[in-house]
């Protein structure tokens, strides 16, 4: 059965009208008047009142199933004819069409209406007596869908089902013991490797003292930070020469990296690190004490302008050779 409350195979024509419930009220009006516009309205009578007795009729007429198709659908458009001609018909020609065209041919004839039916799902109507591959195509195959699966042996890309996320599974998240409730389980496992980190003791340094800003003084090339008259070649500092420049007592502060002597205090305001912590390195080599705490630091770029010479051993003779002899007199002279 259908929603129509009747055998859905009867019924042809708008789907209103063609209800069982309506069928048998029809007034004679509407009967008769259908009788009228027949051509051969001598048979169409008979026809009619057979199929009021047997609403469901086992076994067609045989003069029904010459009917030609064009005749039915005449009379079925007359049926809603609201204009009648006095004559009497028991029955209409829904009845007639019913027993006379067998539903396939019905069916078959207008596929397109009820394939596009939105509510066949729900309402299968006539077309539910017919195998559904002949009638419609097949629903298409539903869209791949990242929701959660329900079934623990669907793959999915969302969470995981409940039972890998609460403690009685066996293989728990990494670190779930050790995690507060609501704290992610991806934290990395605890580690030793790391050290800890050592407080920083970089200072503040003033207004116009950054490291850019000694960049910017640094490679200026008219700047001279070398602390010496201009034209002075590169020194052969010696260690006595060395401890004489501290940066204390009105004099410059040298230093000794990789072998070569800088003059430091341009760079003093400049350092990171605090001109205290750059003074231990004054008056001798610093080298170690450098890499101590920055082996990374590019010092070579960033003191070239304060390059004052080369590091050398101390003149066993007093300078007497030329070398010696020149590094003393330039000593001498910047005293
Ligand atoms: C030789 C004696 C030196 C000592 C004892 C010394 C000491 C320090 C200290 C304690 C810091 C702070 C590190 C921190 O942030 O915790 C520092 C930072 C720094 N120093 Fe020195 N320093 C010296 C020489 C130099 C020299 C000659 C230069 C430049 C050529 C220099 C350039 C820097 C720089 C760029 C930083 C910052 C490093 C960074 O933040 O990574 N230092 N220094």
């Amino acid at each position: 059965s259908s929603i129509f409350g009747g055998p859905p195979r009867h019924r042809i024509g708008p789907p209103p009208k063609e209800t069982p419930e309506t069928e048998p009220a029809l007034t004679p009006d509407s009967s008769e008047h259908h009788g009228s516009k027949r051509e051969d309205g001598t048979a169409a009578p008979t026809n009619r009142q057979t199929a009021v007795q047997v609403p469901i009729p086992p076994l067609q007429p045989v003069i029904q199933h010459t009917a030609p198709v064009a005749e039915a659908a005449n009379l079925e458009s007359s049926n809603y004819d609201s204009a009648g001609d006095g004559q009497t018909t028991p029955k209409t020609s829904a009845v007639v069409l019913d027993t006379s065209i067998p539903a396939f041919s019905l069916s078959v004839a207008e596929p397109a209406p009820n394939a596009s039916n939105p509510n066949r799902d729900v309402d299968p109507g006539p077309l539910s007596t017919i195998p559904a591959p002949t009638l419609m195509m097949p629903p298409p195959p539903r869209p791949p869908t990242l929701r959660p699966h329900t079934t623990s042996t669907s793959p999915s890309l969302a969470l995981p089902p409940q039972r890998f996320r609460n403690n009685n599974h066996p293989l728990p998240a990494r670190g779930q013991q050790q995690q507060q409730p609501g704290c992610s389980t991806l934290a990395p496992p605890p580690t030793h490797t790391s050290k800890p980190t050592k407080p920083s003791r970089a200072v503040v340094l003033t207004p116009g003292h950054s490291p850019l800003d000694w960049a910017r003084l640094s490679t200026n090339p008219t700047t001279d930070l070398r602390g010496l008259p201009p034209g002075t070649p590169y020194l052969r500092v010696t260690p006595s020469m060395l401890r004489k420049m501290t940066g204390r007592r009105g004099k410059d502060a040298w230093t000794v990296l990789g072998g070569r002597v800088y003059n430091i205090t341009p760079y003093l305001a400049f350092h990171p690190g605090g001109e205290p912590e750059l003074l231990r390195g004054a008056g001798r080599d610093g080298t170690k004490l450098f890499g101590e705490v920055h082996p990374w630091v590019n010092y070579e770029g960033m003191l070239a302008a304060c390059l004052v010479g080369i590091y050398v051993p101390e003149e066993e003779d007093g300078g007497e050779r030329a070398g010696g002899a020149r590094a003393g007199a330039d000593m001498e002279a910047m005293d």
